[in-house]
């Protein structure tokens, strides 16, 4: 395992950053939090340059920071490249000497130049002056430093944040194939739930200087569906299901169904302190919001459920791999007590209820499909009037242009 430990403090006057946290580097790391949380004074301490922060930081068993010991390794010697929202370019340079800096200060010589300069589309601007270029060319000069750079760590400060879809696209596939190729371990702060939904392995949610939240990126995001941080999701892995012949625009996929797994270490479905049906009590206008329950054996499915989503969404990235990171808004999904026939929706999945969240007029309605947790947005008019209750088997359906992914 890649593991970067922090026990980190840093007081400013109306503002304490207080971090003990052991982050798994293995995959990318994202952290999400509002403006003000405090994300990038924790990259700052993490690659040295701020200086006020105490504590404790080890990299891989290197202290790169231990106050009781007065050790402070300097920025320059951590082997660590931070990349900031806009590009800390030498604005003297051209291009190719910005990328020169970086190659000359490399310890290894794995990562091959050209490679890079080819996935990023930099070779027609090598000799241009870094100031003449847009911020999404200089943004991605900037990440190609510091891949080319080879570092032991890598962190994104809000990377995309200046650029439009087109260009965040194309450097969040970078970014994706840096780490699956090169094995650049990557911690990544970002506003935006969705880049962190295609490219994370884990997240951590940050709160007024604090870790509130951290665990498997389905698990988080889905935990977050009822804070009004995020638009509420379902968050899911899906594999192009091979050999099957796609029609008609449609593409089949499998589940990955590895969701199942940490959402019960996370907690959100226990065993414990299960509502049954019949007993549902409403309190503070939320059904069982403390109790859900797992009663999938009832609606057990086949762990290979095929879904169908439309060919034109899916990107060559994701051909290429064969997997694909998808989302479905909880707006997209509804729900039906009745297995739907002749429907032209081709989304069509068996579960059981297993929370209901009812917030004045709205309700968030989980259901476990094979104790993988999908989430519909409905009026608290059709929980009446379906008589929804915890624990009840349900069909939910969405369409095939209702499952999306950014990676196009
Ligand atoms: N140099 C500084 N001196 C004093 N206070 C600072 C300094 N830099 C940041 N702060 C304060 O520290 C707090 C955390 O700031 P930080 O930039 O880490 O947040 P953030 O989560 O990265 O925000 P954003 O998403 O807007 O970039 C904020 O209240 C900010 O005003």
């Amino acid at each position: 395992m890649t593991v970067l430990n922090l026990g980190v403090r840093c007081q400013r006057r109306s503002f304490a950053l207080n971090i003990d946290q052991q982050f798994d580097l293995t995959g990318i790391h994202g952290i999400f939090g509002h403006s003000g949380s405090g994300k990038s004074t924790l990259l700052r301490c993490i690659s040295g340059l701020e200086k006020s922060g105490t504590g404790q930081i080890i990299w891989q068993n290197r202290t790169l920071l231990s106050t009781a010991d007065k050790c402070f390794v300097a920025p320059e010697k951590r082997h660590i490249a931070h990349v900031f929202q806009r590009s800390c370019l030498f604005p003297h340079l051209t291009v190719q000497e910005n990328l020169d800096f970086a190659i000359k200060r490399r310890v290894t010589n794995n990562i091959p130049i050209d490679e890079i300069i080819e996935l990023t589309g930099l070779q027609p601007l090598l000799a241009s002056k870094v100031t003449l270029l847009s911020g999404g060319e200089q943004q991605k000069v900037a990440l190609a430093r510091a891949i080319l750079f080879e570092p032991e760590l890598l962190l994104l400060d809000e990377p995309l944040s200046a650029l439009d879809r087109q260009n965040k696209r194309q450097l969040l596939a970078l970014i994706k194939r840096a780490h699956m190729h090169y094995k650049i371990p990557m911690l990544y702060v970002t506003h935006s739930i969705d880049e962190l939904q295609q490219i994370a392995t884990h997240m951590s949610v940050m709160e007024n200087g604090q870790i509130k939240l951290t665990g498997a990126i389905h698990n988080v995001i889905h935990q977050l569906n009822n804070s009004a941080m995020i638009e509420q999701q379902t968050s899911l892995s899906l594999t192009i299901a091979p050999q099957e012949a796609k029609a008609g625009g449609l593409t089949p996929l499998l589940f990955h169904n590895t969701v199942a797994d940490s959402v019960e270490q996370g907690n959100v479905i226990t065993k414990d302190n299960v509502t049954v049906k019949d007993n549902v009590t409403v309190k503070d206008n939320v059904i069982g919001k403390d109790s859900v329950l797992d009663i999938d054996k009832g609606g057990e499915q086949d762990v290979n459920t095929k879904l169908y989503m439309l060919t034109s969404n899916i990107g060559e990235y994701a051909l290429q791999h064969q997997a694909l990171r998808c989302f479905i808004m909880a707006s997209d999904i509804s729900l039906c007590t009745q297995e739907p026939s002749n429907s032209s929706i081709v989304n069509q999945l068996r579960g059981n209820i297993i929370a209901i969240d009812i917030n004045e007029h709205q309700a968030l309605v989980t259901v476990s499909v094979n104790g993988h947790p999908f989430y519909a947005s409905i009026s608290a008019f059709s929980v009446n009037t379906l008589d929804l209750a915890i624990g009840q088997i349900v069909f939910i359906q969405f369409k095939a242009s209702a499952i999306q992914t950014l990676l196009k």
